[in-house]
């Protein structure tokens, strides 16, 4: 998506955050989001999602680079920024003995515009809960909790932090139609996940952070097609990998075998899969277990965390060497 500057309700240039002792956990990303756009930010643990996102939330300041919220600076310029965002922490923290409905309306009296507290509560499920304390809601109900205090205000931009963690798998398909009515509304959403297929179900675009660094960046597709697709299958008994036309002809990058079950990489799929359905077909062979897969987004991130640590080792060996040439 093309956004011109005016429509980027989120717009973060070069952003830096260093901890006290001089910890630099995120350490120049740039990206924007769009009026209405749904954007993921994914990482490893520690990677500096959530110290990215409380930037964003104007929570902290930034070390450098710039964070623009609905055209503001979210942190000196909260005040103009607070009423049109709403934000889902990890962590809710409301009072446990207030109900479900007092903490409700407590929040919606610091809230301006507030929605009608029965409306927030049907938006996430809980209308049925309302009498029960705080303290004696399930994990997902919490979640379903802090969800609706970040939807009170009627937020043009939402950010939520991990919004599905603790919730089953009912209660994770409901909140992801939620976000998707509320972004179909035009609502500009910002997201933290660690379920990757969450992202890959909602996300319009999103970065993988690794280390404090954007390590790859765009739209699912775009994400996964920087990965090979597979193609797996059994070999019926008296037929080897070998029998197989040339993989190259077919497109095929890198395969593995392990008795009679193939396994190919291929960045071709529809040109891999249909020579080799031909060649099945003209040898009379039957693939059994056939599986033909594009990558997945889960498929992507491993790579880049594999690709990370074995950069990781690389450095580390190159040090020693470097250290031992010295001695
Ligand atoms: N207050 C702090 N002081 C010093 N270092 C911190 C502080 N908060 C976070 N960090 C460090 O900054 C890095 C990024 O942390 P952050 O919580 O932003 O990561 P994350 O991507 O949200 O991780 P997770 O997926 O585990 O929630 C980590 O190495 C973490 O230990």
């Amino acid at each position: 998506m093309n956004t011109t500057t005016e429509e980027r309700v989120i717009d973060v240039t070069d952003l830096r955050r260093t901890y006290a002792g001089g910890f630099e956990a995120v350490r120049g990303i740039s990206f924007h989001v769009g009026k209405g756009e749904l954007f993921a930010l994914l990482g490893t643990n520690g990677a500096g999602k959530t110290s990215t996102v409380e930037l964003l939330e104007g929570l902290a300041k930034p070390a450098a680079g710039q964070v623009r919220v609905l055209g503001h600076d979210p942190y000196s310029e909260r005040a103009a920024v607070r009423p049109r965002i709403g934000v889902m922490l990890q962590e809710g923290g409301f009072p446990s003995e207030l109900t479900v409905s007092e903490s409700v309306r407590m929040w919606a009296g610091c809230t301006s515009g507030a929605r009608p507290v029965r409306e927030a509560l049907e938006l996430v499920g809980l209308a049925r809960r309302a009498d029960v304390r705080v303290k004696m809601l399930s994990g997902g109900e919490k979640r379903r909790l802090d969800l609706a205090m970040a939807l009170l205000g009627r937020p043009e931009v939402l950010f939520l932090d991990e919004p599905t963690t603790g919730l089953d798998a009912e209660g994770r398909v409901d909140t992801w139609e939620l976000v998707r009515a509320l972004r179909a509304n035009g609502t500009t959403v910002l997201l933290t996940t660690h379920y990757l297929e969450e992202a890959e179900m909602l996300a319009d675009r999103l970065a993988i952070l690794h280390e404090g660094r954007i390590a790859l960046t765009g739209t699912p597709g775009e994400v996964t097609a920087t990965q090979p697709s597979r193609i797996s299958f059994e070999l019926p008994d008296g037929y080897f990998v070998g029998d197989l036309p040339p993989l190259g002809e077919l497109g095929v990058t890198g395969h593995e075998t392990d008795g009679q079950t193939v396994r190919l990489r291929t960045p071709e799929l529809q040109r891999s899969a249909t020579g080799l359905l031909l060649w099945a077909q003209e040898a009379g062979v039957e693939l059994r277990r056939l599986d033909v897969r594009p990558a997945s987004l889960e498929e992507a991130f491993l790579q880049i965390a594999r690709e990370a640590r074995d950069g990781k080792a690389a450095e580390e060996a190159d040090a020693v060497r470097t250290k031992e040439s010295v001695a």
